[in-house]
């Protein structure tokens, strides 16, 4: 293996290690899942603006421990799935289960509480504040808060700080950042500002972490590591990463199920392997991106 890229040595891995195995609901899941509860299950989920249907009957499901894809065309309808995930949108059809609660009348925080975190296509951090404060910001929707004891600074506030703290600096650890806690988050280069909002959106102790294009704007060796964190991630946290991507290398790499989706509509499910050889999915996205190469 010592010749190989970075992607052809995650392809080679998952292909040693993942075996999908199918559900009676014509979705699969890596077999290490088949006996757990799907952490992510959509059910004819829908939406419309106005008369578009930006999301139609989309149906998938992801293992509690899978590395999903989600990929398709601009402006296909991936961001918002992520957005029907997360409570920003409300579905007009059907419905999303999370780790086996049904997610409607959630809000968005409600949805947070539930286990699903994400990030977003542009990074979103709050620059001026420091790299730990982001951080606790993730970490405050697992703590109970009373005013009293901020208020009064009561030795239970002290108590809460400290593990926050202590679990910030865990987390920055495990991406390499912890050298980094104490800068200005805006400060920081692109991959960091990157990784960072990744180290955020765990903080939330997620089941399924949502990245959106988490590659973009990386060159080949950021994207390389980008891989393997997102690997580490599934493999210590033991959740499920769901990732909408445009750098097939990445997607191929790494995800276990593929979603393939096309004005809207899931056109494709699968393995890498079948996703690749579907002819549908070489016209509608991945022969077009032949096409403008
Ligand atoms: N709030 C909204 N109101 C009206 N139309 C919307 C809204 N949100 C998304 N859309 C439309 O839904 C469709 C899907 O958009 P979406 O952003 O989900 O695509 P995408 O696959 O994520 O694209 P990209 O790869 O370019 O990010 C587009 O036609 C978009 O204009």
């Amino acid at each position: 293996m010592s010749n190989m890229t970075a992607s052809e040595r995650h392809a080679a891995e998952r292909r040693e290690r993942t075996k999908m195995v199918p559900l009676p609901s014509d979705s699969i899941v890596p077999e290490r899942d088949v006996n757990e509860r799907p952490v992510l299950e959509c059910r004819h989920l829908g939406i419309e603006f106005g008369g578009l249907k930006a999301v139609d009957d989309f149906n998938f499901t992801v293992g509690k421990t899978e590395i999903a894809g989600l990929i398709g065309p601009n402006g296909a309808g991936k961001t918002t799935v992520f957005n029907l995930l997360t409570k920003v949108y409300n579905p007009t059809h059907g419905m999303v289960m999370l780790d086996g609660q049904d997610t409607a009348g959630m809000d968005i925080a409600a949805a947070s509480r539930a286990g699903v975190a994400r990030t977003f296509q542009n990074i979103r951090l709050f620059s001026s504040l420091s790299v730990e404060d982001n951080v606790k910001i993730g970490l405050h929707n697992q703590i109970k808060e009373h005013t009293a004891p901020a208020v009064f600074r009561l030795p239970s506030y002290w108590k809460a700080e400290k593990q926050m703290h202590e679990r910030a600096l865990e987390l920055l650890d495990f991406f390499d950042m912890g050298v980094y806690a104490n800068h200005v988050a805006g400060s920081l280069p692109y991959g960091a500002q990157r990784r960072l909002e990744i180290v955020r959106a765990l903080a939330t102790n997620p089941k399924l972490l949502l990245l959106d294009e988490p590659a973009a704007g990386m060159n080949p060796s950021e994207t390389a590591e980008l891989m393997d964190n997102i690997r580490r991630i599934r493999d210590e946290f033991h959740i499920a990463v769901m990732l909408i991507e445009h750098d097939m290398d990445l997607v191929m790499g790494i995800c276990e199920g593929i979603a393939v989706l096309n004005f809207g509509k899931i056109i494709a499910k699968g393995t890498p392997e079948q996703i690749q050889s579907n002819p549908q999915v070489i016209e509608a996205y991945l022969g077009k991106q032949d096409e403008e190469a």
